[in-house]
């Protein structure tokens, strides 16, 4: 297999670059850069020379022999001034050696994978990790690079492989005119086991955390909703007049509140009829978007809005004479009058529908495995034939199996890898 080197550090101009070399030939590598292998797993100074002896860098260089490395290769990391040029040099020298090549996105990750320091659910882990921007996705993505999922399929496995038992047992004992029996505990631990998969469905998904809660802000013209979407964002994001129609496109906007990632979302005002085709699109697209919601804030008259809304009296400095007996939440953009209220009400509510801190949340891909296992599983429940029964088990096997890479397609893997940037 080929060596890869990539930076593996931020964009520069930074404080520090560094470089990481993985493969067979980063030994060698680091012998031709820094003039000799220094002690291994310990931080050396070293200055580092292009192919003619010329001075590239004077760097920290450690040197990681396999296979107890992060990617089970052999390893240099080199820990440069972050500069582009410097940069630039290095990946030059190294470029010019035989057998090394710039590694492609994702490429350590899947030699970490390919050589068992990882499973894929561990992988789609740190994809995510990477990917986090609020706390609640920080510590579930943790959860899974934790193995906390691994570790579950695992016991799962062994479940399978328990009951696999108790049918072979029953298959044994059988003789040819008689009917196979399982044992009385089977049934009742085939459908505790096919409970708890339902249970784990249930749960709240990753594609939720990743793209945050959606709240939807809708209502008539100028209701005030893009007033009340700037301040909850805290942020002058959508442009507010008193024109009637303003907002014709539908704005979102991802924050944390309180560390749970939410995506706020402005639409065009609703009204019935417009003479105009542009604002007529517009609150086309804000009728879709409150059935996209997790959520609907409704700005408009008691009753009017969809299904499970908030209602909100969203100038509750005005005319309080008027509406002050409507069940509503009162805000006001104008005075800030409930605005800390509501953010506070928004944060409680998302929390119940997003996976619970540090808890795993399930992916569709793992979610769509544990539904098969769950549905092979469920079949076996209205099966009497061992024989039958062990074919579900092994098709619920199989499904975990592939949850956690033991078997997987190169596609699978191409999706998965590419998601990561270059050099991770
Ligand atoms: N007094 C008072 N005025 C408000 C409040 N919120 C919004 N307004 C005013 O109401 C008018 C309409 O506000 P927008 O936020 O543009 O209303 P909108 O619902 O987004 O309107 P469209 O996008 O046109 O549908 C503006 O002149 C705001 O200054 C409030 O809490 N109190
Ligand atoms: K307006
Ligand atoms: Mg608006």
């Amino acid at each position: 297999m080929e060596t890869i080197y990539a930076l593996s550090s931020g964009s520069p101009p930074a404080g520090i670059a560094v470089i990481r070399v993985s493969g067979a030939g980063a030994g060698q590598a680091l012998v031709q850069l820094a003039g000799a292998l220094p002690d291994k797993r310990r931080a050396s100074f070293r200055t580092l020379r292009d192919a003619k002896g010329l001075p590239l860098d004077e760097a920290l260089v450690l040197w990681l022999p396999g296979p107890h490395t992060v990617t089970g290769e052999d390893i240099a990391e080199l820990h440069l001034h972050g500069g582009r040029a410097v940069i630039a040099g290095v990946e030059t020298a190294l470029s010019a050696m035989d057998g090394l090549r710039p590694a492609q996105p994702g490429e350590f990750t899947r030699r970490a994978f390919a050589n068992g320091k990882i499973d894929l659910a561990e992988a789609e882990g740190l994809a995510d990790l990477l990917a986090a921007e609020t706390e609640l996705q920080r510590r579930s993505a943790m959860a899974m690079v934790g193995g906390a999922l691994s570790g579950q399929v695992e016991e799962w496995r062994g479940t399978v492989l328990k009951l696999s038992a108790l049918v072979e047992a029953a298959l044994d004992f059988s003789d040819e005119d008689d009917v196979s029996e399982l044992p009385e505990q089977f049934g009742a631990q085939l459908g505790g086991f096919v409970t708890e998969l339902s249970d784990w469905l249930e749960r709240p998904r990753a594609e939720k955390l990743r793209e945050g809660f959606r709240v939807v802000l809708a209502g008539p013209p100028n209701a005030g909703k893009s007033t009340l979407f700037n301040a909850l964002l805290d942020d002058d994001a959508a442009i507010i007049s008193p024109t009637a129609g303003t907002t014709r496109d539908v704005i979102e906007r991802p924050v944390s509140l309180s560390g749970i990632p939410f995506l706020f979302v402005d639409t065009a005002g609703l009204r019935l009829k417009s003479d105009d085709t542009i604002e007529m699109i517009g609150i086309e697209r804000a009728r879709r978007q409150t059935e996209l919601a997790d959520l609907t804030l409704w700005l408009g008259p008691e009753g009017e809005g969809p299904d499970g809304a908030w209602e909100i009296d969203a100038k509750a400095d005005i005319d309080t004479s008027v509406r002050k007996e409507a069940p509503k939440l009162r805000i006001s953009a104008e005075t800030g009058e409930g605005i800390a209220d509501l953010r506070r009400k928004l944060v409680e509510h998302a929390k119940m529908a997003l996976p619970a801190p540090g808890s795993v949340a399930l992916n569709q891909r793992q979610a769509d495995l544990i539904a098969e296992a769950h549905d092979a599983l469920d079949d076996a429940t209205r099966l009497n034939d061992p024989l039958l029964i062990g074919e579900q088990l092994r098709l619920a096997r199989r499904s975990f199996d592939r949850l956690i890479g033991q078997t997987s397609t190169e596609d699978m893997l191409d999706a998965l890898f590419g998601r990561f940037c270059i050099g991770k």
